[in-house]
């Protein structure tokens, strides 16, 4: 039996993710969890004729406890996007206190859970979330993920001209570091089936990777930021986490994970000087089973990228574990 939940299941990315795991069969039990609208949103997607049995709640009634009593995989779209002009780091102010709120929640009423951050500035809403758990003394590193699968379902799309693949996701294209700007490093060296991108098209690609999320919403106009594409990249890395719980072998996805508490992680804390850092990593019935390190041959080009990405997580990270360790006053 799986119980999934959403907190955050009304907004753009909870609504169509909500969906995706209404109509999965791995899906036993999905419970959605927001401030407003679930009643909504439930009733419409209970009609699906699908294996889950859904159930909505609101924070009264003790919502957020019966939506996470029992969950197996938690994942948290909560918060505010962003608007033209703004950074991820922007939203720090209001999608901080969000996040570590519902994660004293799960520490409270579902500690085993597989907790799936999507909430930005990922990379401090995920040592957020770590120390909320740590505090809570329930805090296991294989378990918590920051999602970072919207940068590789990017890289894998805006690859396809070279991959030749008719399904861009049949690529594999490492994309590691974390979730904003120069934070995101793409892997192009790593990429297989190998594919080569001419010398003149590569800092293009690796900026379009970077700045993706500027295109969207740039286009959405103050609307928001990335939704559809998100609820995709979360919901295939909700879907490979409940595969591998379930048993399924060597599904590998990248993933913002914190490094000292993985296997094989001590190795690329120690080779990057950053603990919180989105790698490939095997994931089984525990969580994450394994950090695999793709650093080593990685090309000149790659390591000034990944010089770069080290600066700005090092400040996003220590943010997040001050935030929680010295609130500021309310
Ligand atoms: N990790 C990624 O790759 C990635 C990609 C896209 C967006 N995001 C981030 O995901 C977040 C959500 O984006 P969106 O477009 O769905 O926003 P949205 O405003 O459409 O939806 C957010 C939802 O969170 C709910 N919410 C707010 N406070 C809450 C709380 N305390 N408890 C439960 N629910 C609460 C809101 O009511 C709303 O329904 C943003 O922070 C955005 O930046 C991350
Ligand atoms: O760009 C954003 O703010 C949303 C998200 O992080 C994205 O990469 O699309």
């Amino acid at each position: 039996m799986v119980k999934a939940v959403v907190l955050g299941a009304s907004g753009g990315i909870g609504q169509p993710l909500s969906l995706l795991l209404k109509a999965c069969p791995l899906v036993d039990e999905l419970a959605l969890y927001d401030v407003v609208n679930t009643p909504g949103v439930t009733a419409d997607l209970s009609h699906i004729s699908s294996v889950a049995k859904i159930t909505g709640y609101l924070p009264k009634d003790d919502g957020l406890k019966h939506a996470l009593t029992g969950a197996d995989v938690v994942v948290i779209p909560a918060g505010i996007p962003r608007k033209p002009g703004m950074t991820r780091d922007d939203l720090f102010k209001i999608n901080a206190g969000i996040v570590r709120d519902l994660v004293k929640g799960i520490a409270e009423f579902s500690p085993k859970a597989f907790t799936l951050v999507i909430s930005n500035p990922v990379n401090s809403t995920v040592p957020i979330a770590a120390e909320v758990l740590k505090a809570a003394g329930v805090f296991d590193p294989k378990r918590l993920f920051g999602v970072t699968t919207l940068d590789v379902v990017r890289a894998e799309t805006f690859t396809q001209e070279f991959s030749k693949l008719k399904n861009p996701s049949e690529a594999t294209v490492p994309v590691i570091g974390g979730h904003s700007g120069e934070t995101i490093v793409p892997l192009f060296s790593k990429v297989a089936p190998g594919f080569q991108i001419p010398a003149d098209r590569y800092e293009a690609l690796i900026k379009r990777v970077q700045f993706g999320g500027d295109e969207v919403v740039q286009a959405k106009d103050g609307a928001g930021s990335a939704t559809l594409s998100m609820a995709f990249a979360g919901f295939r890395f909700a879907e490979a986490v409940i595969k591998a719980a379930k048993g399924e072998k060597g599904i590998v996805e990248p993933t913002f994970v914190y490094l000292p508490g993985v296997e094989g992680g001590a190795e690329i804390a120690k080779a990057t000087g950053v603990d919180f850092f989105s790698t490939p990593v095997e994931l089984g019935p525990n969580g994450a089973e394994k950090a695999i390190n793709i650093l080593g041959g990685i090309t000149e080009q790659e390591k000034k990228l990944l010089e770069a990405c080290v600066t700005g997580l090092k400040g996003n990270i220590e943010k997040g574990v001050e935030f929680v360790k010295n609130p500021p006053p309310k």
